[in-house]
């Protein structure tokens, strides 16, 4: 299937600092792209280029077949790209339900379109329904991860840009963040992970794309690492 997402010798950054040189990858519908590398990588920033947050200072982002360029932030929503940022952003005192509405915004179609948005939402997160009117800030961190995965779906994207979405869950909570990721892959999403947690990212990815000071020093079929140390090298460098 033709990728959804095409970004080709991505140069990024804040400003006029450029911290993304030269980056490219596709993601596909029904797979996950894993975005790794080790801190100040340009990950995020990466992420960011893609959502229309940070300006893409030379090469293309293409979604659709179409280029983003000059697509402000919030048609790129309205287009089917969702972005869940790093640090779990839910509104604490609103409740569940009351994110997931906020999450919808973008929609067409009226109220009860909105409210029809929900059950697919609910259904793969059981939990979330269980506690639709609690105030979301009441939930646990792998509760408030999921919400605001959930809230980004109600938009209904064909892309999920999801960063770091283990960060300060234990290793339990992570693994369950990860097989949520699993089951929106295999509804068909196109997913682009970006991860620290390199085993979690491995337990859903279907192509690795690692980022060193802004470049991409390994891009691979994930079933073809089959040994993590390779990993590693891409990430520290080799020393032989
Ligand atoms: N708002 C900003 N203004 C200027 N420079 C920034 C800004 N945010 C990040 N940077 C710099 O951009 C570089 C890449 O950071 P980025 O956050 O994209 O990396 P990352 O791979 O996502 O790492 P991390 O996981 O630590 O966020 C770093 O050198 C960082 O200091």
């Amino acid at each position: 299937m033709n990728a959804v997402l095409e970004v080709r010798n991505l140069q990024s950054g804040y400003g006029d600092l450029r911290v993304v040189w030269d980056v490219s990858f596709d993601v596909h519908p029904g797979r996950v792209t894993a975005l790794l590398g080790r801190n100040g990588a340009g990950k995020t920033s990466t992420l960011r280029a893609v959502a229309g947050l940070n300006r893409v200072m030379q090469g293309s982002v293409r979604f659709g077949g179409e280029d983003l360029a000059g697509v402000p932030p919030h048609q790129r929503v309205r287009r089917g790209i969702a972005y869940v940022q790093e640090g779990k952003r839910v509104f604490q005192r609103q409740t569940v339900e009351q994110n997931l509405l906020l999450g919808g915004y973008v929609r067409k179609g009226g109220r009860s379109a909105l409210r029809a948005a929900l059950d697919p939402v609910y259904a793969m997160f059981p939990i979330l329904a269980d506690k639709r009117a609690m105030p979301a800030g009441s939930l646990s961190g792998g509760q408030q991860q999921m919400l605001a995965i959930g809230s980004a779906l109600m938009a209904e994207p064909s892309l999920l840009l999801l960063d770091e979405p283990s960060g300060g869950l234990a290793p339990v909570v992570v693994a369950e963040v990860m097989e949520r990721v699993q089951l929106l892959k295999e509804s068909g999403l196109a997913v682009l992970l970006v991860e620290q947690a390199v085993e979690a990212a491995m337990s859903v990815a279907d192509h690795v794309t690692v980022l060193d000071i802004g470049k991409v020093v390994m891009d691979s079929p994930a079933d073809e690492i089959d040994d993590l140390a390779v990993l590693r090298d891409a990430y520290f460098g080799r020393v032989d």
